[in-house]
């Protein structure tokens, strides 16, 4: 009877919940599909999400990860590749079109299609804005402002400016030590734009100006939450200090222009209040504000991100770096003596530079959507764009389709040797009526830019992999700098006559194996990189082991599979403690092998050396393949085992273990060599935070305080997420009991400091992103944390040390979670 109640109680959930789904599945579908009648059918294929969010769940998660194409990627794996889906996107239904034609066509049909931005935008951009007016105002504001910034003209006049400017910043940030790259540019893309438009404004004008705008920009790409704190209510503070700058500005001018004659140099600001229709009517301040805004915002964004993304691209492939440079010089050797600067000419001379931009421009994709409305029902594709809908033109989807761009991921401007693309192929500006006005602009700056860094700079990165996450930086400064410290210290650590030694003799072996493993940890699969195998092609016989991916997250470690895979490098995640695994591995090896025997690599006894960084598991590794391996149980008795230590540096010597027989196949242990000098200050924090370099070295405290701010940030804990927050807790619940099914009081603890750790983060006001705040926080975590941890009272600094231990532990053994540290670089 109770049993029976229970399963009636259980199956009205279930049905509850299945019928809740379905209900929020199909409002939408209601709403907006079934009043278009019969022209529902053909609707391109896609879904409309749930009310209001759409699908606006799914595309901002995959563009604030590292995969942002798993947004398209889903749609063409649920509904085809169709190259157009019907969603719900910013608060409309809309049609994605993601094709050149589909795409093309929308751009250049002005009698179906007219701007159809998100009213969020729209209200930071202007409602007078080109994306805002109708189209006979659009098309007589462009005549007036399109020529001035693009013309042959106007480009030989601002050559010199922008020459100047660009030598100036070089020498200037030469002398500087360490720069923010992409600020620097952007002021100096910024000063550009602003010569144009308003040639006589001062310092602090500017200044204030790029500072407003740099809000304003988060506003752009973030979600239209008018609430205080969030970034799209910051912008529009912004936009208001913006109309009030640029009020006073036509104020001025107005005045001026009254009580003078007008100026012979005019500058664009002058065009816009001379500027009359056919009427005889000038623009109103709203007006010349609005294009003003827009101008300068779409002048100067896009142009430094491109310049900061070519110059790292060049500086990351030596062999495009030299071939640019080559070019650069031979046009300056060809240069009359008396000529001073470069001419509009010898940038047109520039071609291999140009592959370069095009190829920045492709790979980039800054723009990655434009949107668009249908003025009336449009046929394509087979399919109805119904009147009214958005339309979103998905240039991204084109740029990086390897059909069109074979490896697209791969920055290689020799891709352009010889190709002109074809129609709708290569949009980074855009096309049609509203293709942007400043694209040979912006080329030419980008240019110049890096004409003049090519013949006489480089660019070294402070961090080369990704840049620490806002708010982390003190913290990753501080555990960096000490590793860092020690790592120069002759003699205290890795850095020893025996580890050099060591060093010399894997070199020396690497190339008589007959296949190298580089073991690496999951958590850090970039920064644990074995430096010495640089050196080796390639196409070298080698196999990337990501170990100890039961702590890695897990939807990033199908990331970096992916990833080394796009790198033609063959990987394999392992749990060296997970026998299963464990044995899957070595019939991965054995299939090598034969593949190797195969190709007359490989003799009839193979040697597999494992190689990697200090506490990667690479005896973990050995024992395990060992002790699983086909081999005779005598074989077994008579080989030692590797030594097994959680701390670093354990293994002394090279070692070799039998892991099969028939072929026989040997692994060789060797000892964990870091190089003697790490130049990122980020692989240096993430090395101490995984356990590579020995914890006594930094201060466990140091280490705990860094893993909390990683903590606090990459997982949200703050209540910025709480309903994500707290399924997420809820699952990794789950997996730890799962995991450690008999260790309750472990689970107890664990709990309580998880609980201890939400709780705290949940009623901290401040802002995650600035470091003193976040600082604050980790404070009192720390402090919070003494009870939960059963820690007993001592001094403060004391009571800080035992819980930094403790926490460290619990989160070294993956119990407070699994954390990928290192970012996919997929643009790198
Ligand atoms: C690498 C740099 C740049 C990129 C990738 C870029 C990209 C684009 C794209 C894709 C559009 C088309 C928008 C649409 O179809 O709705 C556009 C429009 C626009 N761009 Fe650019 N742009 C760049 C630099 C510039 C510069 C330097 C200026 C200023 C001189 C500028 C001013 C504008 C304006 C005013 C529009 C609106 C045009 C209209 O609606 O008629 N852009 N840009």
């Amino acid at each position: 009877m109770e049993l029976g109640f229970i399963w009636t109680v259980l199956v009205v959930i279930f049905g509850g919940v299945v019928a809740l789904r379905w209900l929020l599945g199909s409002v939408n579908w209601w709403f907006y599909e079934t009043k278009l009648g019969d022209k529902r059918f053909s609707l391109p294929p896609g879904d409309l999400g749930w009310p209001f969010i759409g699908n606006m769940w799914s595309f901002l998660r995959a563009f604030k990860s590292s995969n942002p194409d798993s947004f398209i990627a889903n749609f063409v794996t649920r509904f085809g590749n169709t190259g157009i889906y019907k969603a719900f996107m910013f608060g409309n239904p809309s049609i994605i079109v993601t094709v050149p034609e589909a795409c093309r066509r929308v751009l250049t049909d002005d009698e179906y299609f007219k701007p159809g931005w998100p009213s969020s935008t729209l209200k930071l951009i202007g409602r007078k804005s080109f994306i805002g007016i109708s189209y006979e105002e659009h098309k007589r504001l462009r005549r007036l402002t399109a020529a001035p910034v693009n013309g042959h003209e106007a480009l030989s006049m601002y050559m010199r400016y922008i020459e100047e400017i660009v030598t100036s910043a070089l020498d200037k940030w030469a002398g500087m030590g360490q720069i923010e790259f992409l600020t620097e540019l952007r002021k100096l893309t910024f000063r550009i734009i602003m010569y144009i438009f308003l040639s006589s404004e001062s310092e602090q004008v500017m200044e204030a100006l790029e500072r407003e705008y740099t809000t304003l920009n988060y506003g752009v790409r973030a979600m239209a939450i008018n609430l205080p704190g969030f970034a799209y209510h910051k912008a529009l503070k912004a936009r208001k200090n913006l109309v009030a700058i640029f009020q006073s500005i036509v104020n001025e001018r107005r005045e001026k222009r009254e009580k003078q004659p007008p100026r012979s140099k005019k500058d664009m600001m002058d065009a816009l209040l001379e500027v009359e229709d056919e009427n005889g009517r000038r623009l109103n301040d709203e007006e010349i504000i609005d294009v003003l805004v827009m101008y300068l915002n779409a002048g100067h964004e896009s142009s430094g991100h491109i310049t900061m993304w070519a110059t790292l691209f060049l500086q990351q492939h030596p062999e495009f770096f030299q071939r640019a440079k080559a070019e650069q010089e031979a046009i300056v050797k060809n240069r009359p003596p008396t000529q001073k600067g470069l001419t509009l000419k010898e940038v047109r001379q520039m071609e291999y530079l140009s592959k370069v931009v095009d190829e920045s421009l492709r790979l980039l994709t800054f723009s990655f959507v434009v949107f668009r409305e249908a003025k009336a029902d449009v046929q394509m594709s087979g399919y109805t764009i119904p009147k009214g809908w958005k339309v979103l033109v998905w240039f991204r989807s084109i740029h990086l389709d390897p059909e069109i761009y074979p490896n697209p991921k791969e920055f290689n401007p020799s891709r352009w040797d010889g190709l002109t693309p074809k129609a709708g192929t290569f949009l980074p500006f855009g096309a049609g009526s509203r293709m942007c006005p400043g694209n040979d602009l912006a080329k030419l700056e980008i240019t110049i830019f890096l004409h003049y860094f090519l013949l006489n700079y480089e660019l070294e990165r402070v961090n080369p992999r990704c840049p620490p996450m806002a708010g982390t930086a003190s913290f990753v400064r501080k555990v960096g700098t000490a590793v860092r410290k020690v790592a120069g210290n002759k003699g205290s650590t890795w850095n020893t006559p025996h580890m050099a030694a060591a060093s010399r003799a894997i070199v020396e072996r690497i190339p008589l194996v007959d296949l190298v493993v580089e073991v690496r940890d999951a958590r850090i699969p970039l920064s644990s990189e074995y430096e010495h195998l640089r050196n080796f092609p390639s196409s070298f016989r080698r196999i990337i082991v990501l170990n100890k991916m039961d702590l890695a997250n897990r939807s990033q470690m199908k990331e970096w599979m992916m990833y080394f895979e796009q790198q033609n490098c063959i990987s394999y995640g392992v749990n060296s403690h997970n026998k299963d695994n464990i044995k899957e591995f070595l019939n991965f090896l054995q299939a090598r092998v034969r593949e190797l025997k195969k190709a007359g690599h490989s003799n009839y006894t193979t040697t597999i050396m494992l190689v990697g960084i200090p506490n990667v598991g690479k005896s973990a590794l050995a024992n395990s393949l060992h002790q699983i391996g086909r081999i005779s149980a005598a074989e077994k008795g008579k080989l030692k085992h590797a030594s097994v230590s959680a701390q670093p540096g354990e293994t002394k010597d090279i070692s070799s273990f039998k892991i099969a027989s028939h072929p026989n196949i040997y692994v060789l242990d060797t000892p964990g060599i870091l190089p003697p000098e790490i130049l990122d200050i980020e692989v240096c924090s993430k090395l101490a935070l995984t356990g590579a370099i020995s914890d006594c070295f930094i201060g466990e405290t140091e280490l705990a305080r860094y893993f909390l701010a990683v903590l606090n940030l990459t997982v949200g804990l703050k209540a910025e997420c709480s309903g994500a927050l707290n399924s997420a807790g809820c699952e990794l619940d789950k997996r730890q009991k799962r995991k450690y099914p008999t260790d309750h009081t472990q689970d107890f603890i664990v709990q309580d400091v998880r609980r201890t750790l939400f709780e705290v983060a949940s009623s901290f006001g401040g802002n995650l992103e600035d470091e003193n705040d976040l600082a604050w926080l980790i404070e009192a975590q720390l402090s919070t944390l003494q009870k939960a941890l059963h820690v007993t009272m001592a001094s403060v600094d004391d009571t800080h040390n035992k819980v930094a231990t403790k926490l460290l532990n619990l989160y070294r053994t993956g119990r407070l979670g699994h954390y990928t540290l290192d970012r996919v670089p997929w643009n790198a």
